[in-house]
């Protein structure tokens, strides 16, 4: 099916910051389209997003020069090609741009035709996008992370680990786990509001309230487990996202939005060993800088085989940085963000090679989204089994869970849900879940009775995870 018209726009994300729009029109007259999102921490080694610095419009963050390079260059090159040739239409404009970081088109310019060119071929066969990306076997339903507390720089508060997330696996598909985490959610905004504290939401969804600790994050969200009648660790257990590279300073890690005290690589091992054994923490992504390759190799002697450690700064979805990872032995998955490399082949590429190695890949949306839900279709397609984006609320990433339902209903008796196996070394979370019950004691005290006992709470329910096949 020949590619006819290739069109882009400026649009807006999440954030109310202008990003790329592309439109694709087939010989047929369909037409399909795609946005691309944008970070706030990025990976020193992410593929270029091209904005326009022109002060006079959106403070310079405009993305008309990208929207002009899809217009003038890259469409027509490729008007008149087989929009099903995924792979010649991404290297044509990794051969277009010549740099090796898409810095000459802007990776936003190249990814958001990667991704309306999928779209659209899916269209004309006349497929879902997650079947034609994953084909038959593509029906493993992920467990939804669901960063429900923000900090770092995606809230303005004094919080300094960026992400801390609920992961609802013990549920019988995907649908049901998303209840759950809603429910977890909710209860959250009550023990907050219990604690007379903010209940304002950062750019990814999650409350950002203003906490004396990291720690007591985690504390407040083991409470919202309990109080929305599940079991943390067996029910719902946490992924945290320091994003530490955000906190690097000449050598060291600066607590730069509570006491800006600073830890040294060893100290920081040690305050994730402490967490690891205190918390049913079955994800730890980004705790060491992407700088501090030497910090990475410690810390995952000291927990790799604990917990699932993904690299995300460190590695950009880039499979050189991946192959490096894998030669040293470092971490354990892979976070993947199409924009971080800038198409969809280069993407298939880097989980391919995280497959043949053993390493997990963890699909992310970027804290800049759009209503589009390439993200859910792709977390199916390469059989992921868990994704991050957003929490119980915004509807840019809202989207991206109400796709995942739609998914679920279409495979029927097909589908099957990720459950806790999908976390690298989950097996050892056995061990912190026993220990839970007694830590959130000292935040009860101030909480209204309204379902502040726990042990009377009558659990919601009790199915095992259904296994993926
Ligand atoms: O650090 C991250 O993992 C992401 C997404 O949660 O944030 P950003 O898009 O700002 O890089
Ligand atoms: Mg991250």
């Amino acid at each position: 099916m020949e590619i006819r018209n290739i069109q882009a726009q400026e649009v807006l994300d999440s954030r109310g910051n202008p990003t790329v729009e592309v439109e694709i029109t087939l010989s047929n007259g369909q037409i399909a389209r795609a946005i691309v999102p944008s970070g706030a921490s990025t990976g020193e080694k992410e593929a270029v997003e091209l904005r326009d610095n022109d002060p006079n419009r959106y403070e310079g963050k405009g993305v008309q020069m990208a929207v002009r390079n899809v217009n003038d260059i890259i469409a027509p090159a490729l008007i008149g090609m087989d929009v099903t040739r995924q792979r010649e239409i991404d290297y044509r404009m990794i051969e277009l741009d010549g740099t090796p970081n898409k810095s000459l088109l802007g990776a936003n310019a190249i990814l958001g035709v990667s991704l309306a060119s999928a779209r659209s071929a899916s269209q004309a066969l006349n497929m879902p996008l997650f079947q034609y990306l994953g084909g038959v076997n593509a029906c493993k339903l992920p467990v939804p992370c669901m960063n429900v507390l923000n900090g770092g720089r995606h809230a303005t508060n004094r919080v300094d680990f960026q992400e801390f997330m609920i992961a609802p696996h013990n549920a019988p598909n995907f649908q049901e786990s998303i209840r759950m985490g809603v429910e977890t959610f909710h209860a959250l905004k009550k023990v907050l509001l219990d604690h007379k504290l903010n209940t304002g939401i950062g750019d990814e969804g999650g409350y950002a309230p203003d906490l004396k600790s990291n720690e007591e994050a985690v504390e407040f969200i083991l409470r919202a487990i309990e109080k929305a009648g599940y079991i943390p660790g067996e029910d719902i257990s946490i992924c945290v996202d320091p994003a530490s590279s955000e906190m690097w300073e000449n050598g060291k890690y600066r607590f730069f939005k509570s006491d800006q005290s600073l830890k040294s690589s060893d100290q920081m091992v040690r305050l994730y060993e402490d967490w690891v054994k205190k918390y049913p923490i079955v994800l730890l992504e980004d705790g060491m800088g992407e700088e501090d390759w030497e910090g990475w190799d410690t810390l995952t002697k000291a927990i790799g085989n604990k917990v699932e450690l993904v690299g995300d700064d460190l590695l950009c979805t880039n499979k050189k940085l991946l192959q490096k990872a894998i030669d040293l032995n470092v971490c354990n998955s892979i976070l993947i963000k199409l924009n971080q490399i800038g198409t969809l082949s280069e993407t298939l590429e880097t989980v391919q090679l995280a497959g043949e190695n053993n390493y997990n890949c963890f699909v992310s949306h970027r804290s800049g989204e759009t209503e589009d839900t390439t993200i859910a279709d792709l977390t199916v397609a390469i059989g992921a089994g868990h994704l991050k984006t957003g929490s119980g609320c915004r509807s840019e990433r809202i989207s991206k869970f109400n796709q995942l339902m739609r998914i679920e209903r279409l495979l029927g008796n097909q589908a099957t849900f990720a459950g806790i196996n999908t976390f690298k070394n989950s097996n050892a979370l056995k061990n912190t879940v026993q220990k839970t019950d007694k830590t959130n004691t000292e935040l009860k005290k101030n909480e209204s009775t309204e379902k502040s006992n726990v042990k009377s709470i009558p659990r919601k329910r009790r199915t095992s995870t259904k296994k993926a096949s």
